[in-house]
């Protein structure tokens, strides 16, 4: 059952990191008490560089690479998410049972919902393409109104210990459909799928 504990680092702007401070924070496998590996702490230092690398990404190429892109444009990436995630379910279930105690069999059930996730929410940001500019009846013809859906931005997400990926998902999945940028803090308890 136990697979290989991975060093775990920052993703920042598109690369593993050490934290600015060094510190790491020890992972206990709650089932048999043992230290099996340790994660990053990421510090206030470590968030001013995400942030300031997420607002970069929004802007890139006038927004178009993403906040801007088409839903579908972004849909594609979440469906590549989805079938990674399928390739590795077995082992990121085999490293959330480690990390957080749940049975094996209910972790591999939650991957099957993380990549389920990131297909739903792969739906909605193409059904955004359709929906976008749609126009708002007015009883005056010398005016138009439409509605323009835009992503609200940088978003922070803080996501729990219980089901560390499927809560991740709930949370990134809608904000990446919408074109927004996250800044994910996985609980300080379950993070080994980082
Ligand atoms: N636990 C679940 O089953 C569940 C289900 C659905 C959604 N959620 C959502 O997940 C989120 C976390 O839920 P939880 O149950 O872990 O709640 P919680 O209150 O126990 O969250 C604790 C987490 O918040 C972090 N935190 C608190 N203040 C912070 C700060 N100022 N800066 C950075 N991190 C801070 C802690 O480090 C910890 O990781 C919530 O938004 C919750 O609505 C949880
Ligand atoms: N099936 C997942 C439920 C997660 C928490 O609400």
């Amino acid at each position: 059952m136990a697979v290989a504990v991975p060093r775990r680092m920052l993703f920042i702007d598109g690369e593993w990191r050490e934290p600015v401070l060094k510190k790491r924070i020890p992972v206990v496998n709650p089932s048999t008490e043992e230290l099996i590996g340790d994660i990053p702490a990421a510090t206030a230092e470590d968030v001013e560089l995400a942030v300031d690398a997420a607002r970069r990404a929004l802007s890139r190429n006038k927004g178009k690479d993403w906040a801007r892109a088409s839903g579908s444009v972004r849909a594609g990436y979440m469906r590549a998410i989805a079938a990674r995630i399928r390739e590795r379910k077995s082992q990121f279930a085999k490293l959330e049972v480690m990390d957080c105690g749940k049975p094996y069999d209910e972790a591999t059930w939650d991957m099957d919902d993380v990549a389920g996730c990131f297909e739903y929410y792969a739906d909605l940001a193409e059904g955004l393409d359709a929906k976008q500019k749609a126009p708002i009846s007015l009883p005056m013809e010398s005016f138009k109104s439409y509605v323009l859906k835009e992503p609200i931005g940088v978003v922070g997400l803080i996501s729990p210990w219980n089901y560390p990926l499927l809560m991740a998902t709930w949370k990134v999945a809608p904000a990446l459909a919408a074109g927004c940028a996250a800044i994910l803090k996985p609980s300080e308890l379950a993070s080994l799928y980082v």
